[in-house]
C-alpha cells in the first residue's frame, strides 16, 4: 500500500497555486507589471535560468538536492526519535535564524496550535517543543522553571558552531546537566546538529561522545530547513519528514517548467525584481491561517539575508533587496490593512490563503433581529476568513497596491514541502535576477565582530581599536 503522498492524484489534489493577476498592470493598473516589461527581461531571465542550472550541477546549491538525498537520514532521525521519545518529555532546540525559525515554522504549521499544553499521549507519545533562539537571560530561566531537566533533550544546532547565541546557552546547560545528572548521564540529553567536518561544535560533540546529525556543508543556514537542522525536531514531535520532502520534491519538479508564465518560483521572482525596480522594496507576507503565521517569520530572514546585499557581482554599489514584513491575516487587517491601502504603493502583498482548513467551525444562528450581526449566523468562521482575505485581496487591488495569492489546498507536510521549496528557489532566482549573491550574509559580520571586539574576545584588538576611536555620544541628543 503505497503512502499517500507517492499517489499521483493525491499530489495532484495537494498542488499550490500562485495567483499573480493582481500583479499585472492589465488588472492593479499603472503600479503594476506589464507582460511587456516580463518580455523585455527575456535575455535577463534566459542567463538567470542558465546559472540556476549551472550553479545546481556544480554543487553550488547543494540545498536543491534535499529532497532527494536523504533517503537514509530520514531513517536515521526517524530511527533516533523512536528510541528516545518515551524517555523525554521535553525537546528543546538551541539556535538561532536559519536553524531555528525553520523547526519553529513547521511545527507551529502542522500541530495542533497548543501543541505544548496537550497531554503526552494527546501529543502522539511525543515531547513537548521549545525554540530558544535568544539570548533575552529572562527567557532561558523562565524555561527550567516549566521543564524538568532529568526529562529533557536538548538539541544544539548550529552550521557554524561559531554563533555565539547558541553555543553560550549550549555552555550554560551543559553545566546545568552536568551538575544535576553527571557527565555520564547528561550525554544522553544533548544531540548535537552541525557541520560534517568544520566549526566548534563538531569536534566538542565527537569528544563529549553526543548522538550527532550533519548540516550538508553546501547547504547555508536560511536554506537547511529541509536538512537535519527542520528534520530532526519536526520528527520529534510527531511531523511525517518523508512527506516534508516529498513536497519539496513536488514543487521542485514544477520549478523546472521552461515556460515562466507556469513556473511558480520564477514568476515569484520575476515580479518581485520589477517590483523592486520600480521602487516596491517592502514584501509583505500575510497568511490566512494562524498555523503558517511563522512561515513568515522564516521567510523574512531568507528573503531579507539572501536578497538585502550592498555589492552586485561585480562589485558595484547597488544597495537592493526588499524589506519583509510580517502580517496575520485576518488579525492584521485591523492594524496594517490601512497602511497597505492608502499609504504609499513601495510594497508587494503576498497573501498566503488555504482552502480546506483542519475543522469547520459553525456561527449560531443568534441575533437575526440586528441585521448588521444576523447575516454572520448560520455561515462558518472557514467562509468567513477566506471571504475576508478574497475581499482585502480586492480593496488593494482597487487602491493600486500589487498583491498576490498563493494558495495551499490544505496546511500538511505535502503542502508545506511545497511552499519552503518554492520561496527558496525562488530567493535563489531573484538572487540572479538581481546579480548579487544570495547565499553569503557579510552585512551580519561587522555587528559580529564588534560584539567580539566589545567582549574581549582574543585575536580581535585592531577591531578593539577601531570601536575605541568611534564618535562618542553627544548627550545634546540623548534626553
Ligand atoms: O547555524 P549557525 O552557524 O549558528 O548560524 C545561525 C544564523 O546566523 C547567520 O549566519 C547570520 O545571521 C544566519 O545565516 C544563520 O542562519
Amino acid at each position: 500500500m503505497s503512502k499517500r503522498f507517492e499517489q499521483k492524484d493525491w499530489q495532484e489534489s495537494m498542488r499550490l497555486k500562485l495567483d499573480f493577476n493582481n500583479m499585472m498592470t492589465s488588472y492593479v493598473g499603472e503600479n503594476g507589471i506589464s507582460e511587456a516589461e516580463i518580455a523585455d527581461l527575456q535575455a535577463q531571465i534566459e542567463k538567470a535560468e542558465k546559472a540556476m542550472v549551472e550553479k545546481r550541477a556544480n554543487g553550488g546549491m547543494d540545498w536543491r538536492d534535499l529532497p532527494y538525498n536523504q533517503a537514509d537520514i530520514v531513517k536515521d532521525i526517524n530511527a533516533y526519535v523512536e528510541s528516545v521519545k518515551d524517555e523525554f518529555d521535553t525537546f528543546v532546540v538551541l539556535g538561532i535564524g536559519g536553524s531555528a525559525l525553520g523547526p519553529i515554522a513547521v511545527q507551529q504549521a502542522i500541530n495542533h496550535p497548543y501543541y505544548n499544553e496537550l497531554s503526552k499521549e494527546k501529543r502522539g507519545g511525543y515531547p513537548k517543543l521549545y525554540v530558544m533562539d535568544n539570548i533575552d537571560p529572562e527567557k532561558l530561566v523562565s524555561l527550567f522553571d516549566i521543564i524538568e531537566l532529568d526529562k529533557t533533550l536538548f538539541n544544539v544546532i548550529t552550521k557554524s558552531g561559531s554563533t555565539s547565541e547558541t553555543m553560550s546557552q549550549f555552555m550554560i546547560i551543559k553545566e546545568m546537566l552536568e551538575e544535576k545528572l553527571g557527565k555520564e548521564e547528561s550525554k544522553k540529553h544533548v544531540v548535537c546538529t552541525t557541520d560534517a567536518k568544520n566549526g566548534n561544535l563538531r569536534p566538542i560533540a565527537d569528544k563529549e561522545g553526543y548522538k550527532s546529525f550533519i548540516i550538508p556543508a553546501g547547504v547555508g543556514g536560511r536554506f537547511s530547513e529541509l536538512t537535519p537542522v527542520g528534520l530532526l525536531p519536526a520528527a520529534m514531535c510527531g511531523i511525517d519528514i518523508e512527506e516534508l520532502l516529498a513536497g519539496a520534491a513536488y514543487m521542485d519538479e514544477l520549478c523546472k517548467n521552461d515556460n515562466t508564465f507556469k513556473n511558480p518560483a520564477s514568476m515569484y521572482a520575476i515580479l518581485n525584481y520589477l517590483a523592486m525596480k520600480r521602487g516596491k522594496n517592502i514584501s509583505v507576507i500575510m497568511p490566512y491561517a494562524d498555523t503558517l503565521k511563522y512561515i513568515g517569520d522564516w521567510y523574512a530572514q531568507l528573503w531579507a539575508e539572501s536578497l538585502g546585499k550592498k555589492f552586485d557581482n561585480d562589485k558595484n554599489v547597488v544597495n537592493v533587496g526588499q524589506t519583509p514584513v510580517r502580517a496575520l491575516g485576518a488579525t492584521d487587517q485591523h492594524s496594517q490593512v490601512q497602511l497597505y491601502s492608502e499609504g504609499p504603493k513601495d510594497k508587494v502583498i503576498v497573501f498566503v490563503g488555504v482552502d480546506k482548513y483542519k475543522t469547520t467551525l459553525d456561527i449560531p444562528k443568534i441575533y437575526g433581529d440586528i441585521p448588521s450581526l444576523g447575516f454572520l449566523g448560520g455561515e462558518t468562521h472557514n467562509k468567513l476568513i477566506k471571504t475576508e482575505q478574497m475581499a482585502t485581496e480586492y480593496a488593494l487591488l482597487k487602491s493600486g497596491q500589487t498583491n498576490m495569492t498563493i494558495t495551499l489546498p490544505e496546511v500538511n507536510e505535502f503542502t508545506l514541502g511545497q511552499i519552503l521549496y518554492l520561496f527558496e528557489v525562488a530567493t535563489g532566482f531573484a538572487g540572479e535576477l538581481l546579480d548579487i549573491n544570495a547565499f553569503d550574509q557579510p552585512g551580519v559580520e561587522e555587528g559580529k565582530n564588534a560584539t567580539y571586539a566589545m567582549f574581549g574576545r582574543p585575536g580581535y584588538d585592531e577591531k578593539k581599536a577601531e570601536l575605541d576611536n568611534r564618535p562618542a555620544k553627544n548627550d545634546k541628543y540623548i534626553i
